[in-house]
């Protein structure tokens, strides 16, 4: 469903963000994207909806070349590719419901999304959304009256509401508590399996990752350097991922730390 072939970022400043990148991810699909600051993971999620322009290679998604569309094909292609970002993005002083809705703006005409008038079934859908994810009480609700928590929800509708094939995630848990954070990831791959979206997640937390995704890709400058299941992760291959760190005792502390509270929820 989405093809990365030979994708190629360098930036302005010569900084090598990615180079010849190839990567496969079939519809319904949800990977976790990791690696050390600097690897390359944000700009690669970026260059898959061109938020960043390729330097060279390819993005296909189905049978549409991403790279070489125009303006308006662009803006029909990332029709079907939502997006959540680390620090949700939302209108602070629209509410809950105008925030969710803006995920239709891509589809509205002009004047409509202007006047922010949208058709009975955005709306509709809207609610279904919030009422999904747990927030249809807070509809009316400004968006800054909302926990970090409370906002990647609203972030997730946002995202969602576009009906899209394919999320595109960039750390939806970096500002959360790590009760919160796994809720969140917990939301983004049940709606995923319930809706047969496919999902590239960039997300620091490696035993995160491990906990909720079946097919983790890691990056190192720029380059995948591990493709396969979270069990495979061992120490020695974090250690390849992320150079010298005691991988083994970070992960088992995660573990014990999250038994407890795991049972409670
Ligand atoms: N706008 C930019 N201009 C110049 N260089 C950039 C820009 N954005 C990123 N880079 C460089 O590209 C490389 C990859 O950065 P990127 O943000 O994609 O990595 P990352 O894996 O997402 O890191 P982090 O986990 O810290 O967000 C880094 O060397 C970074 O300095």
């Amino acid at each position: 469903m989405l093809r990365l072939e030979k994708l190629t970022k360098t930036y302005k400043t010569g900084d090598k963000a990615l180079t010849e990148i190839d990567l496969e991810v079939p519809s319904g699909q949800v990977l976790a994207l990791i690696g050390p600051s600097g690897a390359g993971k944000s700009t690669m999620i970026r260059c898959i909806n061109r938020l960043v322009p390729p330097t060279s290679g390819a993005v296909w998604l189905d049978d549409v070349n991403i790279t070489a569309l125009g303006s308006g094909g662009l803006r029909r292609a990332r029709r079907e590719m939502g997006m959540i970002f680390q620090e949700y993005a939302l209108v602070e002083r629209l509410t809950v419901m105008e925030n969710v809705l803006s995920g239709r703006l891509g589809f509205v005409g002009f004047w409509r999304s202007f006047l922010r008038r949208y058709p009975q079934s955005d709306v509709d859908e809207a609610f279904r959304l919030l009422d999904r994810v747990g927030l249809l009480h807070m509809a009316d609700k400004r968006a800054d009256e909302l926990s970090g928590g409370q906002r990647q929800r609203v972030g997730i509708c946002r995202a969602l509401i576009q009906n899209p094939k394919l999320l595109l995630v960039d750390e939806p848990t970096a500002s959360l508590d790590p009760k919160t954070s796994r809720q969140i990831m917990r939301l983004i791959t049940e709606l995923c399996a319930e809706r047969g979206l496919a999902a590239i997640i960039n997300i620091h937390d490696v035993a995160l990752a491990q906990m909720f995704v079946p097919r983790v890709v890691g990056l190192r400058f720029g380059e995948i350097v591990y493709d396969g299941g979270p069990t495979g992760l061992t120490p020695d291959k974090l250690t390849e991922i992320y150079g010298e760190e005691d991988w083994e005792a970070t992960i088992e502390k995660v573990e014990d730390e999250d038994a407890p509270v795991e049972a409670a929820e």
